[in-house]
C-alpha cells in the first residue's frame, strides 16, 4: 500500500521523512514550488524544516495528480484552517477507497468542528484515521524516538494503519476514540500558549506546573463534555502532548505565548494553531456550561489584546474553591 503526503510544511516533511528513512517511495506534495525545487536539488526543505537531510525515496512534488497517483493511504498534514479547501482540491485526484490519515491539531473557526468531520462533509466515503501525539516535527525528522496515537472508528483500520506507519523510532497505538484523540491534540495547543506567556513574564516553573495542570483539568472537562473518552485524555494525544507542547520554546505554541508574555511582536512567528482554536475552544466551552478559564484568558490575549500581565492576575485572582469541583 503506497503512501503520499500532503502538505509539505514541517509536519508533513518530517513524516514523509519517517517513513521514506529506509528506502520506501513516498510522495509529499508541496503547494510551495520553492520548498519543491529545495527538496529535489538540496535534500532538505529549508524553509520548514532547516538543518535536516531527508532521505532520497522521499519525493517532493508540486502536482496534487501525481502526488495522489496510486496512494492507498493519504495523510493530510495541513493547518486545521485550510482543510476543507484543500479536501476540495484533492477529492478529483483520490483513488476510491484510500485511507485518510488526519494529522492536524485544531479546530476550524467558522464551525467548531475537527478535522474528522470535515473531511467527512467534504470527501465523504474514505476510511478516516487521526494521527496525533508528543511529536516535534523536528525530533521525528531527526529519526529521535517517540510514541503517538491513532485512531480510526473501526479497530481493524486503526490496528493496520498503526502496523503500517510505525517505524522503530515512530510508535503508533492503535485507538478509535477519535474525537479524544482530535480533542486532546487541540485544546493542548490553546494550553501551551497559556504556558508560554506565564514563562515569558517570568512567573516561575512553580507557577508552569501549576497553569498546566489547571490547564489539563480544562482539557478533560471540555474533551469530555464534547465526546472524548477520558482514558484517551489521559494518554498520548492529551497528557502526552500537553506535557510535551508546554516544556519550551521548541512548541511553536509555547513559543507564541513567550512572545506574548515577554510583550513581542508575534507577527513574524510560525504555525501556531492554538491561536486559530482558542476562542472557538472557548465558545464551545461556553456553549456547554463548562467553565474554562485558562482557554477564555488565551483567547482574551488573542482576540481582545488583554495583555498577558493582566491576564494572569485575573487567573490568580479568581475566587478560591475546592480543587476537583
Ligand atoms: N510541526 C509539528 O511539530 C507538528 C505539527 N502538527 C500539526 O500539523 C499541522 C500542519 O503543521 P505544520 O506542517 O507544522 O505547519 P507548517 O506551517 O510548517 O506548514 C503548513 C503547510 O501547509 C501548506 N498549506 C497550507 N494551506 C494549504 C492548502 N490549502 N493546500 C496545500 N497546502 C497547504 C503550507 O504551504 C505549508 O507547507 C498543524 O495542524 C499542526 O498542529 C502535528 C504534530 C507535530
Ligand atoms: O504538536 C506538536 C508536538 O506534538 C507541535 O507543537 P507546536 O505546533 O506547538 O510546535
Amino acid at each position: 500500500m503506497s503512501v503520499s503526503v500532503i502538505g509539505g510544511g514541517a509536519w508533513g516533511t518530517a513524516l514523509g521523512a519517517m517513513r521514506a528513512r529506509d528506502g520506501e517511495p513516498v510522495r509529499l506534495y508541496a503547494r510551495d514550488a520553492e520548498s519543491v525545487a529545495a527538496i529535489r536539488t538540496t535534500r532538505e526543505n529549508p524553509r520548514y524544516l532547516p538543518g535536516i537531510a531527508l532521505p532520497a525515496s522521499l519525493e517532493a512534488v508540486n502536482d496534487l495528480g501525481l502526488a495522489l497517483e496510486g496512494a492507498d493511504i493519504v495523510l493530510l498534514v495541513l493547518p486545521a484552517q485550510a482543510l476543507r479547501l484543500a479536501c476540495r482540491d484533492l477529492k478529483p485526484h483520490l483513488r476510491p477507497g484510500a485511507a485518510l490519515v488526519l494529522c492536524s491539531k485544531g479546530i476550524e473557526r467558522d464551525t467548531g468542528l475537527f478535522a474528522s468531520a470535515v473531511v467527512e462533509e467534504e470527501l465523504p466515503g474514505h476510511p478516516v484515521a487521526v494521527l496525533s501525539g508528543p511529536s516535534f516535527a523536528s525530533d521525528v525528522a531527526a529519526g529521535l524516538p517517540t510514541a503517538v496515537t491513532l485512531a480510526a472508528s473501526e479497530g481493524a483500520l486503526a490496528a493496520s494503519l498503526a502496523q503500517r506507519l510505525s517505524s522503530p523510532a515512530f510508535r503508533i497505538y492503535a485507538g478509535d476514540d477519535i474525537l479524544g484523540v482530535e480533542a486532546g491534540g487541540s485544546l493542548k495547543n490553546v494550553l501551551a500558549i497559556a504556558a508560554g506567556a506565564s514563562a515569558g513574564l517570568g512567573l516561575g516553573a512553580s507557577a508552569l506546573a501549576a497553569l498546566v495542570t489547571r490547564g489539563f483539568v480544562e482539557l478533560r472537562r471540555l474533551g469530555e463534555a464534547l465526546g472524548a473518552r477520558p482514558d484517551t485524555l489521559l494518554g498520548l494525544s492529551g497528557l502526552g502532548d500537553l506535557v510535551l507542547t508546554c516544556s519550551g520554546a521548541q512548541s511553536r505554541n509555547f513559543a507564541y505565548g513567550l512572545a506574548l508574555g515577554r510583550g513581542e511582536d508575534t507577527r513574524t512567528l510560525k504555525l501556531a494553531e492554538g491561536v486559530y482554536s482558542a476562542a472557538i475552544a472557548a465558545q464551545l466551552a461556553r456553549e456547554r456550561g463548562i467553565e474554562a478559564p485558562i482557554i477564555e484568558t488565551v483567547a482574551a490575549m488573542l482576540d481582545e489584546g488583554l495583555p498577558a500581565a493582566d491576564a494572569m492576575r485575573a487567573l490568580l485572582a479568581r475566587p478560591l474553591k475546592r480543587e476537583f469541583d
